[in-house]
């Protein structure tokens, strides 16, 4: 039990959604919080990102005017809570207000938030009825994002939109040089973990979150987190023995290290960011697995590839919108807008032609990002293809065409190759003729 008290950490999750609405994201702004007071904070500011839409809609309806910053963030903090939690409402009701009284800088807003908070929960059955009418509450999303849905998905379209509102199970990946994904549930299943199941060829979904450290044999490497649709990068790119691999935007090396399971390969990972290159080293290194890790723009060749090698296989999982990870990531459809999608479609078409030009003859190349967005995918590798006529679309499991865009998705499991659960992504394999 965390001796936190709740008050304080209903305040400290306050100030980190305020950042979060001002344009930081959950992992930048959650990143700043350290200590004893972080998952709670972090379960209160993922609740609320989760009804970010719905909370604000009740604060305008029910505050006369809009409070100072802090406390709107407190109390729609506060509201998620109510609508969400187990926690009892008035509990939360008291504590806010405490939180409040603790604060200086809310000085005198004590009896307003009491006020606003005590109204919100004698008429929150109505008033979220009534906020479930409009699109934006229902899907939690701004309306830019709910209708290029529409564009995309057609009658699918609520159904995914609903879907992403679902909190995502944890997925691990079978690391199979060390375990079998069969051996590994029934290592599961004498470590008293009922509740997993199998997806996709290396994945196991484990539906009672747990901490790491409390995952039997994470830290031995035997397994690692990674979504079902992720872990099919490694798998469309299927490197044999003895090939030079380029993993060209890689942290936090959740792919590097797939590849590497999967074959002995001589492995160059690329990441211009060297924080999260870090990260690489420290995932190769539980795996026990080894590559060439190198901070660079793997646009710029010249500066990294001074041998002039050329690569068998290229995974270019390059940088995009993310707008197949919401589910995950609920701040997602507030981080990017439409005219970012085209921004990073060009950067994506000028990583991927700087790639092709390092790839060798019959090489191949797969061209990932976690988007559903058209100008990231399909249109993407239409104008790549036509422009690069040495290229050529190669088929793969349930892909005749040679591309893919997978929806966020949660289906009745099965053993297929395109896991039932999974997050969106698009994916298309190249060969050089
Ligand atoms: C989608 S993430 C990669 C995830 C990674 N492949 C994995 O599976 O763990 C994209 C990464 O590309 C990096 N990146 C973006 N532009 C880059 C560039 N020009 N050169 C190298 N890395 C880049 C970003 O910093 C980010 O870490």
């Amino acid at each position: 039990m965390s001796k936190v008290a709740l008050s304080t950490a209903l305040m400290e999750a306050a100030k980190t959604w305020q950042k979060i609405k001002e344009g930081s994201s959950i992992d930048g702004a959650l990143g700043q919080i350290k200590g004893e007071i972080k998952p709670a904070v972090q379960s209160l500011v993922y609740a609320v990102a989760r009804r970010r839409v719905l909370t604000q809609w009740i604060l305008k309806k029910l505050a006369s005017k809009p409070p100072k910053p802090l406390l709107s963030s407190l109390l729609e903090v506060a509201f998620a809570q109510a609508v969400l939690s187990e926690k009892k409402p008035f509990t939360v009701v008291d504590q806010t207000v405490r939180a409040v009284k603790k604060d200086p800088s809310l000085a005198n807003a004590a009896n307003f938030a009491n006020a606003v908070l005590r109204k919100f929960l004698r008429e929150q059955e109505a008033l979220v009825a009534e906020a479930m009418k409009n699109d934006e509450v229902k899907f939690n999303a701004p309306a830019w994002w709910i209708k290029k849905y529409r564009l995309i998905f057609g009658k699918d379209a609520d159904a995914v939109l609903s879907l992403q509102q679902k909190h995502p199970p944890l997925v691990l990946r079978v690391n199979r040089r060390r375990i079998s994904p069969e051996d590994y549930l029934k290592k599961l299943e004498e470590n008293g973990i009922k509740d997993a199941l199998r997806v996709g060829q290396d994945g196991i979904v484990l539906f009672s979150p747990r901490p790491v450290s409390d995952i039997p044999g994470f830290l031995d490497g035997e397994v690692s987190i990674q979504d079902a649709g992720s872990q099919l990068a490694a798998q469309i790119l299927n490197p044999s023995d003895g090939m030079v691999v380029l993993d060209a935007c890689a942290a936090p090396g959740g792919k590097t290290g797939h590849l590497l399971e999967m074959a002995d390969v001589d492995l160059t990972a690329i990441e211009k960011d060297p924080v999260r290159t870090k990260r690489i080293g420290e995932n190769l290194g539980r795996l026990d697995l080894k590559a060439e890790v190198r901070v660079a723009d793997v646009g710029d060749v010249a500066s990294w590839n001074v041998e002039k090698k050329l690569f068998d296989r290229i995974l270019l999982d390059a940088p995009c919108s993310a707008s197949g990870i919401s589910r995950r990531h609920p701040d997602i459809p507030w981080l990017k807008d439409l005219s970012d999608v085209k921004s990073l479609a060009k950067t994506q078409a000028y990583l991927l032609d700087k790639m092709w030009s390092i790839l060798a003859k019959k090489g191949r190349l797969l061209y990932a990002v976690c988007s559903v967005m058209p100008e990231e995918g399909i249109d993407q590798i239409k104008e790549f293809a036509a422009s690069h006529p040495d290229a050529k679309l190669v088929p793969f499991k349930g892909a005749p065409e040679g591309w893919i865009r997978l929806s966020p998705h949660e289906d009745a499991p099965d053993l297929e190759f395109i896991p039932w659960v999974r997050d969106g992504f698009f994916y298309a394999l190249f060969e050089k003729i």
